[in-house]
């Protein structure tokens, strides 16, 4: 059965997509079959696969709205072991739509578990916001990776982060656990960078990966390529480290197995 994780931190621009394409397209690489789930209607990891988003003819939006199957919705990409169920536009209005449907906070998770044993992850990338879809995703998974800036506010709104998943830990979804935290866009030359992984790993303790991400403009550069860092440029910083990242992370997976 195969482990399904959200990427979400509710603050905007901390490395969440990046996180979610990046360590995705490495955990394929490394021979996992993975599904990646863009519940953003911004559709950044849509793009991150260079899937055009007009080009769709269905997306999550309708599987949501329970007038597709999601198995004839997740298309497969050109990237080893990636599969990808897209996001639209029409997403934003999901989270209004959804609120008149009973059970709304499981719509997802009874969706997901239909197909969660065909594939060894399932990553879904979270929108920056608290709205139906985030709970949404809370509720269908089993752990939370939550990417963290390496810039001054780091720590803000992290107290709520925690709120947010206590809540959806105590009223739906008690198994809920953090899988990781992924300090990134980190500047060596900086000593504010330093201090901040000082402060977040007093903060989650054993929680925070090893692997720490760099600032890097291949990543950056990539998307706009419509293919992730090590499909675009295999020996660049950013690439080496979301390799790392995905041993790291299957280590610890398959240590606790
Ligand atoms: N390690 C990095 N080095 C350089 N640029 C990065 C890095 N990580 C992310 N970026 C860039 O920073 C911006 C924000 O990153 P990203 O889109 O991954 O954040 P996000 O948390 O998904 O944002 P949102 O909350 O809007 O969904 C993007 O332009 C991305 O290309
Ligand atoms: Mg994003």
């Amino acid at each position: 059965m195969g482990k399904i994780i959200a990427v979400f931190n509710q603050k905007g621009g901390v490395g969440k997509t990046t996180t979610n394409v990046n360590l995705s397209a490495c955990i394929g690489k490394l021979g996992k079959k993975t599904l990646v789930i863009d519940l953003d209607p911004q559709g950044n990891t849509t793009s991150g696969f260079g899937v055009d988003k007009k080009e769709l003819d269905f997306t999550i939006y309708d599987v949501l709205l329970g007038e597709k199957d999601i198995k004839d919705t997740i298309i497969d990409t050109e990237f080893d072991n990636i599969s990808l169920l897209s996001s639209s536009t029409e997403l934003a209005g999901a989270e209004i739509e959804l609120t008149g449907i009973e059970d709304r906070e499981f719509i997802l998770k009874n969706v997901l578990d239909s197909v969660r044993d065909n594939y060894d992850y399932i990553f879904v990338d979270c929108p920056p916001s608290l709205g139906m879809l985030t709970i949404n995703s809370l509720v269908a998974v089993d752990s939370v990776l939550i990417p963290i800036q390496c810039e001054y506010y780091a720590l803000e709104g992290v107290s709520q982060l925690m709120q947010t998943i206590s809540l959806v830990k105590e009223n739906l979804n008690p198994n809920l656990e953090i899988q990781g935290v992924v300090l990134s866009m980190f500047d060596g030359r900086a000593n504010l960078s330093i201090q901040v992984v000082e402060e977040v790993k007093k903060f989650f303790k054993g929680s925070v990966y090893t692997t720490i991400v760099p600032r890097n403009v291949r990543l950056a550069e990539a998307p706009s390529h419509g293919k992730p860092v090590v499909y675009y440029d295999s020996k660049c910083k950013g690439s080496l480290a979301y390799i790392d990242l995905a041993e790291e992370f299957i280590d610890l997976e398959e240590d606790v197995i």
